[in-house]
C-alpha cells in the first residue's frame, strides 16, 4: 500500500510531556496525522521499546504507521512499521535488509549532492529540511525556503515529505512545491489541542 505522506507527526518527549506521548498521538491521529514517528535522543533503548510498543498498540487498527527515528533495533524489537535515518545515521541497505520488504524506510536529505549520491532502491521515501530555522532541533542544515524545497522536490526519485518550522498555515506552499506532505512537531506537539492542531493542516484543502 502507498505511504500516506500528507501529516507526518514526530514526536519530542518535552514538547508531548504535559498531555503524555500516547494521549498526544492518539489525538492528533483523530486530527488527520497520516503518519507517526517516535523520535526522542535521550531515552535508552529499553525506555524506547516500551514507548514504542505502547505507541504501536495505541496506532492498532487506525491505518497510522508507526516509524521509529534513528534505532534500528528498536524498530525491530517494538514491531513498528518502519524506520527514518538521517545521513548518519546507518546504512540504508542493511536497514532495509534487517527490516524486511513491507517495511517503511525513510532518509533526511538536505542537499542536491546527497540526492545525487543516494540509491533510492532500499528508500520509501525522502525528508527534506528544514524549510525554515527551528528551536525544535538544534543541529539542523541551513534552511531551504520554498525555493529549495521546491528544487530539491523536483530532483527526488522518491515521494518526499517536509520538515522544519512548519505551521498550518505552511500546508498550500509545500503542496505548491510539490512535497507529499509536511512532518511537523512542534506545531502538534507542544499545542493544548493537539487534534484541532492537526486539523487545521487540511483546513486550507
Ligand atoms: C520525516 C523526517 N525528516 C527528517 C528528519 C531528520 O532526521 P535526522 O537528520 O536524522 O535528524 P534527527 O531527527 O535524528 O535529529 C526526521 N527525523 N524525520
Ligand atoms: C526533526 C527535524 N528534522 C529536521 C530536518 O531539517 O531534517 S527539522 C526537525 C525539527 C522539526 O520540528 P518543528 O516542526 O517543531 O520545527
Ligand atoms: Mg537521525
Amino acid at each position: 500500500m502507498p505511504i500516506d505522506l500528507s501529516l507526518y507527526l514526530v514526536t519530542d518527549p518535552g514538547l508531548c510531556a504535559d498531555r503524555g506521548l500516547v494521549d498526544t498521538v492518539v489525538a492528533a491521529v483523530r486530527g488527520g496525522v497520516t503518519l507517526v514517528q517516535l523520535r526522542d535522543k535521550h531515552a535508552s533503548t529499553a525506555e524506547l521499546i516500551g514507548q514504542a510498543r505502547r505507541l504501536k498498540a495505541a496506532l492498532a487498527g487506525s491505518g497510522v504507521p508507526l516509524i521509529i527515528n534513528d534505532r534500528l533495533e528498536v524498530a525491530l524489537a517494538a514491531g513498528a512499521d518502519g524506520l527514518h535515518l538521517g545521513q548518519d545515521d546507518g546504512d540504508v541497505a542493511a536497514a532495509r535488509a534487517a527490516l524486511g520488504e513491507r517495511a517503511i524506510l525513510g532518509l533526511s536529505v538536505q542537499t542536491h549532492g546527497q540526492l545525487a549520491r543516494l540509491d533510492p532502491g532500499p528508500l520509501d521515501y525522502l525528508g527534506l529540511g528544514p524549510v525554515f530555522a527551528t528551536p525544535t532541533k538544534h543541529d539542523h542544515a541551513s534552511p531551504l525556503g520554498f525555493d529549495g524545497l521546491a528544487s530539491l522536490v523536483a530532483a527526488s526519485p522518491l515521494p518526499t515529505v517536509a520538515i522544519g518550522g512548519l505551521k498550518a498555515e505552511h500546508a498550500a506552499a509545500v503542496r505548491s512545491a510539490g512535497a507529499d506532505g509536511l512532518a511537523v512537531i512542534s506545531a502538534i506537539c507542544g499545542q493544548s489541542d493537539p487534534e484541532a492542531a492537526a486539523r487545521a493542516f487540511f483546513a486550507s484543502r
